[in-house]
């Protein structure tokens, strides 16, 4: 059983608490359906590239900062030239909440991905109900049917799909109507980060498609060498969120790129 195996496991119990709780007729009924939205796969071409992440802590890394709001860090992220914001959802695994995203959502004016393990129908009204612009499908967690089953759902809630990849066989989960793919460095099974492996990859991504390079981005070479190789975007999270200060450690990156 992979960590990966777990966290499904547990994900599932969830959604169907969830469920008992609040039907998606009454996720429906907030103001997050009729807002504006933001275009991600525009927002990475034109600015900084980075989608800066809020995560609190990670199965690999456990506790990496759980001092700092939402609000503070999001919001410095947009002033200092954020693509867009990554905001971890889970809970047991990444101490993650609902209400971050929501506690934002009024003040941040850049795309939101909701980052979560999207395996069911409900979590997407979730994700439009607190005011979600992205929403993450992880190939190793979904068939490519569901892919193009929740990519259609997604659109239709007015959101844009992230698709994240780490090996050439997960390419054949993706379909043109996909906004970005993302390509994991890190192996979500062993934790392994590899930046060539994933430039081998995009070099495999059909013409034209917006590519993230995610996670294990530590030192400016790492960006600048993946930047290099033609990614659009890059997810980052640990690397901010480790300092005491992540507003002031993503202003000084952004200040060199
Ligand atoms: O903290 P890092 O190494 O900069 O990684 C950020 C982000 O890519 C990572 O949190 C992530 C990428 N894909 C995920 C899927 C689920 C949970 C987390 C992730």
């Amino acid at each position: 059983m992979t960590i990966l195996d777990t966290i499904i496991e547990r994900k599932k119990e969830e959604i169907a608490a969830a469920r008992s709780n609040i039907s998606i007729d009454q996720l429906k009924n907030t103001q997050f359906f009729e807002r504006k939205t933001y275009s991600l796969k525009e927002s990475v071409k034109n600015k900084s590239g980075i989608i800066a992440e809020f995560k609190r802590q990670s199965p690999s890394k456990g506790i990496i900062n759980d001092q700092v709001s939402p609000l503070e860090v999001t919001f410095a992220y947009e002033n200092f030239g954020a693509s867009g914001i990554s905001i971890l959802t889970d809970k047991d695994f990444f101490g993650g909440d609902f209400n971050d995203i929501l506690s934002v959502r009024n003040s941040i004016t850049i795309p939101i991905l909701r980052k979560d393990f999207m395996i069911d129908e409900y979590q997407f009204y979730e994700a439009k109900n607190m005011g979600a612009d992205v929403i993450l499908l992880i190939a190793s967690c979904l068939s490519p049917d569901q892919v193009q089953e929740f990519t259609e759902l997604a659109h239709e809630l007015k959101m844009e799909v992230l698709l994240e990849i780490h090996t050439e066989e997960e390419l054949k989960h993706f379909n043109p109507k996909i906004d970005l793919v993302g390509i994991n460095n890190r192996n979500l099974k062993d934790f392994k980060v590899d930046l060539q492996h994933s430039v081998q990859l995009k070099n495999l991504l059909p013409k034209g498609v917006v590519s993230v390079a995610e996670s294990g981005i530590y030192h400016l070479d790492d960006f600048n060498y993946l930047k290099e190789k033609g990614f659009d975007g890059f997810l980052m999270g640990e690397y901010f969120m480790r300092n005491t200060d992540p507003a002031k450690a993503f202003e000084e990156f952004s200040s060199q790129i």
